[in-house]
């Protein structure tokens, strides 16, 4: 598959070279240049097909021929080596759990598949390559666990100092070897934007070859379609109007279930759930688009106020803003009603969800007042007890740890400050 930048001024280019660089020359997001629809076939035999099977077929289009199908098997079956159970809360709303992974966030399937292409696309160990990765929370303990160790790849992480819960800093700035974590005073917006300058940066990148494991990168953000799918197996049968409501912050997560909508999936509608954040719902109310400064909020990985791919929604709507607005509704909450839903959740259903799947709850029972037939799947992007504090203080009940998030506990912190972008450059070049 070749991928075009949404910027339109650089060449086309392939599924390899679009990983390796991340973002196009022009400073555009790729966008693979065709999306052909899977038979219906597949999708009414879905019930016999593994997740390992629904994964090679959703994605196989748009990663060959520079991954041979023997190669993508084995990369799917390692990415996906646990489970993504969806769990029924009512007739009308089922959460789908996205946190059985080694970080416990959703991230974990894209890091793991991102990593071992570049794995396989540095094969012989000739092509060093730096991967920066802009945080706010989960992408950067992802990224750390799934390219730990991957020869020929160092990674460096920047995430907004403060901002980001004690599990998640631990996750991404204890494990040493190839993952360098870079604390930054500033937001997440800002380590973004840093990251996204690094990579037009000509003094940076004649001497290294620089990459994003963001949801930028297409190997990073297109597996994230496979939860769709999944959910899809799991309720078929027994649910028709199936909506996803996914707790939303670069957007990539509900970008990718839109990628596999166009792959054919029946996903009747889209609820983009917001916290503070709200520059998409803003948008859908207005139509005008006016990404503002993020603020700090207790679904921190959702603090973002200039949405990456967003752009990506609007190439797939060809910029008809009708034609998205019949397929995606947004809703924006704050801590306060994020907090009383967390209850809710526990009291009535004796659920223990996080604050972004919290969001996502939200915008569920918000969209069946009006649409009392859908069956609503929000997702539970990560592990609540990734946010303890917050958890434990609104239901008042202590939590066990997972093994997962055990073996981060007590582990030192080795993290560089910075401020400025000339701080990263001069980490990069150092
Ligand atoms: C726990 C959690 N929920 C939701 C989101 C938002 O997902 P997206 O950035 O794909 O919109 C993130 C971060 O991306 C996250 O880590
Ligand atoms: N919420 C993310 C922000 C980055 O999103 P990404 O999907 O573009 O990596 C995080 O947790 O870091």
């Amino acid at each position: 598959m070749n991928y075009y930048s949404l910027n339109k001024e650089a060449e086309n280019t392939s599924f390899k070279d679009a990983v390796i660089k991340g973002l196009a020359p022009d400073k555009g997001l790729y966008f693979p240049e065709s999306i052909t629809p899977l038979p219906k076939s597949f999708f009414d035999n879905i019930d016999n097909l593994s997740h390992t099977e629904i994964a090679f077929e959703a994605i196989k289009q748009f990663v060959s021929p520079e991954i041979p199908a023997s190669v993508l098997k084995t990369i799917v079956e390692e990415t996906l080596s646990f489970d993504f159970p969806v769990v029924k809360l009512n007739d009308n709303i089922s959460t789908l759990e996205l946190f059985h992974g080694p970080t416990m966030a959703f991230k974990d399937v894209g890091a793991r598949f991102m990593a071992r292409c570049l794995g396989y696309f540095n094969k012989d160990n000739t092509n060093e390559v730096t991967v920066l990765v802009a945080t706010s929370g989960d992408t950067g303990g992802a990224v750390a666990n799934g390219f730990l160790g991957v020869k020929g790849v160092n990674v460096v992480i920047l995430y907004p100092s403060g901002k980001v819960s004690d599990i998640q800093e631990m996750q991404l700035t204890t494990l040493g070897q190839n993952i360098k974590a870079l604390e930054v005073d500033g937001t997440f917006d800002d380590c973004q934007a840093m990251v996204k300058t690094a990579f037009l940066d000509e003094t940076l990148t004649s001497k290294m070859q620089l990459t994003s494991a963001n949801s930028i990168n297409v190997a990073r953000w297109l597996p994230q379609l496979f939860y769709f799918m999944f959910a899809y197996k799991q309720l078929h049968n027994t649910h028709e109007n199936i909506v996803f409501s996914v707790p939303s912050g670069n957007f990539g997560n509900v970008c990718a279930g839109m990628m596999a909508q166009q792959l054919g999936l029946p996903i009747k509608h889209f609820i983009a759930s917001n916290n503070e954040n709200n520059v998409v719902t803003r948008y859908l109310d207005s139509e005008k688009y006016e990404p503002k400064p993020s603020v700090q909020t207790i679904s921190n990985a959702m603090d973002v106020g200039a949405p990456s791919n967003f752009i990506r929604i609007q190439e797939i709507y060809k910029n008809n803003f009708s034609a998205l607005k019949e397929n995606i509704s947004s809703y924006s909450f704050s801590d306060d009603e994020t907090c009383e839903a967390m209850l809710e959740i526990f009291n009535t259903y004796n659920y223990v969800a996080d604050p972004h799947g919290a969001v996502g709850y939200l915008g569920s029972k918000n969209y069946l007042k009006d649409n009392p037939n859908a069956h609503c799947v929000f997702l539970e992007t990560a592990h609540p007890t990734k946010f303890l504090d917050v958890v434990e203080k609104v239901i008042k009940e202590k939590q066990p740890l997972p093994e997962q998030i055990q073996s981060v506990m007590g582990r030192e912190k080795v993290a560089v400050s910075i401020a400025t972008y000339n701080d990263l450059k001069d980490f990069l070049l150092s």
